[in-house]
């Protein structure tokens, strides 16, 4: 008996004898294999389910997904398990499964299949809660094992000393439970800064609530802040409402914009920093609360309690630590770091390989950047969308941005003709490229990596045909 024979019999013998359902597709999606337990569960005949496309016998279908997921690398398991309560069961029969769901690879790790094993419960809803709670408390374990192995400041990039310096206040500080105020310019990180200081202390696995005291307007402010009681006026909710307070209690409150905050609000607010206790709107007796405080702003607080419109004593409370992010521009050597993290994160998530030019770099590295990382992030989103899906360059930044070297590069005074040169430039590549793999267009798309559709769109539109005169 072959070994190859000896493999099936046994496959099939498991397959038979398993309590469990097994459905097994190819990387097309058509089914190839399914056990009787499996077609008893669908209710239909195995004739009619192999060889047919899974989304045809089983509308719900995830092994797409599961499939798409692995290919891109999201997904580093190979075992994905959730509760699935049929839809598509026989009779009316409530029957309940969890879904284990495997890719298959081949020895070169290519993508062959999937293969999903389904354990059945015919038991009642109540049962299937119980599953679902205990796969809650499975992932919640597994999220928090994770938040141990990562250092809240993880995301909070930055080589220049004064960023590392930074970040250093920051762990310090996220072990108290002191107030902290976070100054600087937009787009610098100030509520990047607070959640990691939140999720570093040990406050992390209690709520972080964020207000923006600037987005909020006056009127409905307190009533967001301290919530309020059923009636406490004509369009009151029924039942009341919980404020960010009592929402954050036992975690971090986040004041973001709080020099947009009014007079009359930082009083109240001044009172619960300094009693631990809220009163709701409409409310007759105090509410402890165990808060720690975080707030950010872009506004000049000294400047403001000059002027009189931000209180001293509330600036005091809040500002026991205060923290002032770095602008772009003070740490310039950073900025393709989160050029390149951001154009990273792009590739990844659209399956490409664009790049910056020589001259998109210099022009990154040359602009101020008044809005700082968040500015930069969207520059680098957008170039990409702009982009030809190979490269980022100066016609793909804005102008504000692109002209401080332009006038530096030879023949930009002709954009006409930069084009040109650009065309013939990228012309010369696919040339090359193609007559390296002897005109296979496959190789060759590989070799640049873009998909092969988009090199014959180039092809097409840089007029290069496949023949011996390449
Ligand atoms: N040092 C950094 N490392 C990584 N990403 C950063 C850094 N600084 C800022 N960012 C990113 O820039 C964007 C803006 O950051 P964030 O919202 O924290 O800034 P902000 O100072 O609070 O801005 P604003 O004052 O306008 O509210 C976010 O996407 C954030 O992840």
């Amino acid at each position: 008996m072959s070994e190859d024979h000896r493999y099936k019999l046994i496959f099939e013998e498991l397959m038979d004898k398993s309590e469990d359902g097994f459905i097994i597709i190819d990387s097309h999606g058509v089914i190839t294999d399914i056990n009787d337990k499996y077609c008893d569960f669908l209710g239909r005949r195995k004739e009619n389910i192999l060889g047919h496309p899974i989304e045809q016998i089983i509308s719900t279908t995830s092994m797409y997904d599961v499939m798409d997921r692995r290919q891109r690398g999201d997904d580093e398991g190979s075992i994905y398990m959730h509760p699935y309560i049929a839809s598509e069961t026989k009779g009316s029969r409530h029957t309940y499964a969890i879904a284990n769901r495997f890719c298959i690879f081949d020895e070169n790790e290519q993508l062959i299949g999937a293969m999903a094993q389904m354990k059945f419960k015919e038991r009642s809803l109540d049962i299937a809660h119980e599953v679902l709670k205990a796969e809650h408390a499975y992932y919640k374990s597994e999220y928090q094992n994770q938040m141990l192995n990562t250092s809240g400041f993880d995301k909070y990039l930055g080589n220049d000393p004064k960023i590392n310096a930074l970040r250093t206040i920051g762990l310090k500080v996220a072990k108290t439970d002191f107030s902290v105020l976070i100054t600087g310019e937009t787009g610098t990180g100030k509520e990047l800064i607070a959640k990691s200081i939140h999720i570093e202390s040990e406050r992390a696995n209690e709520p972080m609530v964020c207000v923006n005291c600037g987005a909020i307007p006056m009127e409905l402010m307190e009533s967001e802040m301290f919530g309020y009681e059923e009636g406490a006026f004509t369009s009151a909710r029924k039942g009341g409402k919980i404020g960010k307070f009592q929402l954050a209690n036992h975690g971090t409150l986040f004041l973001d914009e709080i020099g947009d905050l009014p007079l009359p609000l930082q009083v109240k607010l001044l009172r619960v920093l300094q009693e631990h206790e809220i009163e709701k709107v409409g409310g007759t007796k105090p509410i402890p609360v165990d808060v720690r405080i975080i707030a950010a702003t872009r506004k000049n607080l000294q400047q403001m309690m000059e002027e009189g419109t931000f209180r001293a004593d509330l600036y005091y409370r809040l500002a026991v630590v205060t923290i002032d992010t770095i602008p772009l521009r003070e740490h310039p050597e950073d900025i393709m770091l989160y050029a390149n993290m951001c154009l990273q994160q792009l590739n990844h998530k659209f399956k490409t390989n664009v790049l910056f030019s020589k001259n998109a770099t210099r022009c990154l590295l040359k602009y101020s950047w008044p809005g700082n990382v968040r500015e930069l992030d969207n520059v680098i989103s957008s170039a990409f969308i702009s982009s030809d899906q190979m490269m980022i360059d100066l016609s793909d930044l804005p102008s504000k941005i692109s002209d401080a070297v332009r006038h530096e590069i030879p023949g930009e005074e002709h954009p006409e003709t930069l084009k040109t040169l650009l065309y013939q430039y990228e012309a010369d590549i696919i040339r090359e490229t193609l007559k390296k793999y002897e005109h296979n267009v496959t190789d060759a798309a590989k070799h640049l990596g873009v998909e092969r559709s988009l090199l014959y769109k180039k092809m097409k539109k840089l007029n290069i045909t496949i023949h011996k005169n390449l």
